[in-house]
């Protein structure tokens, strides 16, 4: 019997669509691979650049989001745009990561009020790449404390949605723990199955590290083998985001993930004899299409209803040109552009301080407090030279990832004292060795240019508060008695480095140094970017902050940004505070829990 017109065409047409699936696939195992640049892509230049969802940003956030997206809702397409290339493990490295420089700031001494200190400028990187900052990151496997997210929780009767327990299940669901033989503790803290590879470190322990351990005991500091368990004080290994001894990004484990999924949607099956064929109608492509060296530049609007501020697509620069981006109608663009990105996306569309804007040139659409409360966890280091004994492995002790090996977390003093015995079992501490997890001082951003490929300016503000310098210099006498403990000065003839030779000659060695040398410490030398120290964590965090409009927030408990619609933001940015711990693991978690409300609201939508 022959097939009429239409259901030929349709045949046609899906006999393209059946090849290019095919084609697709091979291209997609390639781009898993890493050694093929994915945008050599044909297949969904026919689909006219409408997808459900537009993710812009393939970092943490983006990649939790799209792979999980593309398995729960049904039927959807989803563009993902990356402004970075694609990864390359194939070669086990990966591209240099991106760098911002934060701004010199000039401001009062915490010490001597009457005096001016500096806060000099850093370079500050991150992950422009597919896997964000997931894929140069530390691998430090932490997810902050209970009180973190209960406080999230605590903004109004809707953001219980954030409460620790409902947390507590997003992580579980991201993780996938390798730990040997975990106990039931552990097991109520850790999830199995996810796609986010946690393990311990998978080399032995160093003599040296186990020895730092002992150190930290004789000063009364109790061992931990899980700071995400019940308690996060005291001394410890990490665990790392790793699988087999490699560092997994959440690109590896999500992404690829995602890319695993295509389908047609309606699946069209051939018709029985005696009609033959295919069922009419064409399908669509139901996967994820990732866009690297893709750069979002802003928000396509519906100028028809202005007032409105509804997102229905985006603009983006890829191939040398500017491309256009649209969403179907129940569809949403979601931006995961990180911290720093996110915020500037949102500015360069007119969403942002008023003032801000106008410098810039750019129309407000909706004023908000985008770019305020930039957090982030300072950092200041403190080092010490090792006579290495004949015939030890403290030789193989190399690179950063040996370095971070190790934990120590305790509270910090609010009077600059080394914190006592209490404060090393206080469960709820705030330091993690040299890191300050909790800090008070509130930085922001601001817009430099209404050029998209133009940083906006960091100001990170470290150490306005004086109880932050006060508990860092804490922090740092705690790892100079540290240094000055057995084996540690015994065995390894550890000896705390002096820098009156290469600093200048405020600080010698074994010298008693005043509350104002230490801060000098950590403002001037902890900002010398050129040997090991550094300031930052690079936990930035808090730019579209979630919460009530009326405290200073840019989007709600669902994550939409206000006065707008189609639009929401899932990344470190929407952190309301920042969590007591490293925090590509709450990202993840954020990004999970998003994936949730999205799939909700679309359901509703159906
Ligand atoms: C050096 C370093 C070390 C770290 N160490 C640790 C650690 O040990 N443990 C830990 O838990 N956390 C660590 N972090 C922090 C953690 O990795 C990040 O906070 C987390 O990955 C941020 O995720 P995100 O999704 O918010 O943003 P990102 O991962 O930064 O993702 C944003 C993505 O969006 C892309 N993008 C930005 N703008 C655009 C645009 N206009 N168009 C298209 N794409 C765009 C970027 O290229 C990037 O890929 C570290 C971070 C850094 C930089």
């Amino acid at each position: 019997m022959e097939l009429n017109p239409s259901d030929k065409n349709a045949e046609t047409i899906n006999s393209i669509l059946e090849k290019e699936l095919k084609i697709d696939a091979e291209i997609r195992n390639l781009w898993s691979e890493s050694i093929h640049c994915r945008d050599q892509r044909q297949t969904f230049k026919k689909t006219n650049e409408i997808y459900d969802f537009i993710i812009v940003g393939a970092g943490t956030a983006g990649c939790v989001l799209a792979r999980e997206l593309i398995y729960n809702v049904p039927n959807v397409t989803i563009l993902v745009l990356e402004a970075g290339p694609p990864d390359a493990q194939v070669n086990d490295k990966i591209r240099l990561p991106c760098t911002f420089p934060s701004v010199k700031q000039r401001m009062p001494s915490t010490i001597e009020p009457t005096k001016e200190v500096i806060n000099k400028e850093m370079p500050y990187p991150r992950g422009k790449i597919i896997g964000g900052c997931s894929a140069v990151n530390n691998m430090v496997y932490m997810r902050g404390q209970k009180s973190d997210y209960d406080s999230w929780a605590a903004q109004g009767p809707e953001y219980s949605i954030w409460d620790y327990d409902r947390c507590l299940e997003a992580f579980k669901a991201v993780e996938n723990n390798a730990r040997v033989n975990p106990d039931e503790e552990f097991k109520k803290y850790h999830g199995f199955n996810g796609l986010l590879h946690v393990q311990d470190s998978p080399n032995d322990t160093y003599e040296m590290t186990k020895d730092i351990i002992k150190a930290a005991n004789n000063l009364g500091i109790p061992c931990n083998n899980d700071f995400n368990g019940v308690r996060q004080n005291g001394v410890g290994k990490h665990q790392h985001t790793m699988k087999d001894g490699k560092r997994i990004s959440l690109a590896d484990g999500y992404l690829t993930d995602a890319l695993k999924k295509v389908e047609k949607y309606p699946l069209l099956k051939p018709l029985s004899p005696p009609y033959g064929g295919f069922s009419n109608g064409v399908a669509k492509v139901v996967a994820v299409n990732v866009k690297t060296l893709s750069h979002m530049l802003s928000i396509i609007w519906d100028e028809e209803k202005e007032d409105e501020n509804i997102a229905i697509g985006v603009k983006y620069f890829c191939n040398g040109g500017i491309q256009n981006a649209f969403i179907a109608p129940k569809g949403e663009v979601i931006i995961c552009g990180g911290t720093v990105n996110s915020a500037q996306v949102l500015m360069l569309s007119g969403i942002g301080p008023k003032n801000n804007l106008k410098a810039c040139n750019i129309k407000v659409r909706k004023e908000l407090p985008v770019g305020r409360n930039l957090l982030d966890h300072p950092i200041c280091y403190m080092t010490g030279n090792v006579s290495i004994p004949n015939g030890t492995d403290v030789s193989r002790i190399h690179s950063w990832c040996s370095g971070i090996k190790l934990g120590i977390n305790y509270k910090g003093n609010v009077e600059g004292k080394i914190p006592s015995k209490e404060d090393f079992l206080d469960e709820r501490p705030d330091f993690q060795t040299y890191v300050l997890n909790c800090p008070k001082s509130v930085g922001h951003l601001e817009l430099s240019s209404s050029n998209p490929f133009i940083q906006p300016k960091l100001f990170l503000n470290f150490y306005e508060k004086p109880e932050d310098m006060y508990r860092m210099i804490s922090s740092l006498k705690l790892l100079r008695e540290l240094l000055k403990q057995p084996p540690l000065s015994t065995v390894w003839g550890v000896k705390e480095l002096g820098f009156n030779d290469e600093f200048g000659k405020w600080c010698s060695v074994g010298e008693e140094m005043s509350d104002e040398d230490w801060e000098r410490y950590i403002r001037e030398k902890g900002f010398v970017t050129k040997h090991i120290f550094s300031s930052s964590s690079f936990h930035m965090c808090g730019t579209v902050k979630m919460a009530p409009e009326s405290q200073g927030g840019c989007v709600n408990h669902r994550l939409q940004v206000y006065g707008t619609k189609n639009l929401r933001v899932v990344d470190a940015s929407i952190f309301p505070t920042i969590p007591n711990g490293n925090i590509n693991a709450p990202v993840a978690m954020v990004a999970w829990r998003a994936s949730k409300l999205i799939e909700e609201d679309y359901r509703a939508k159906i």
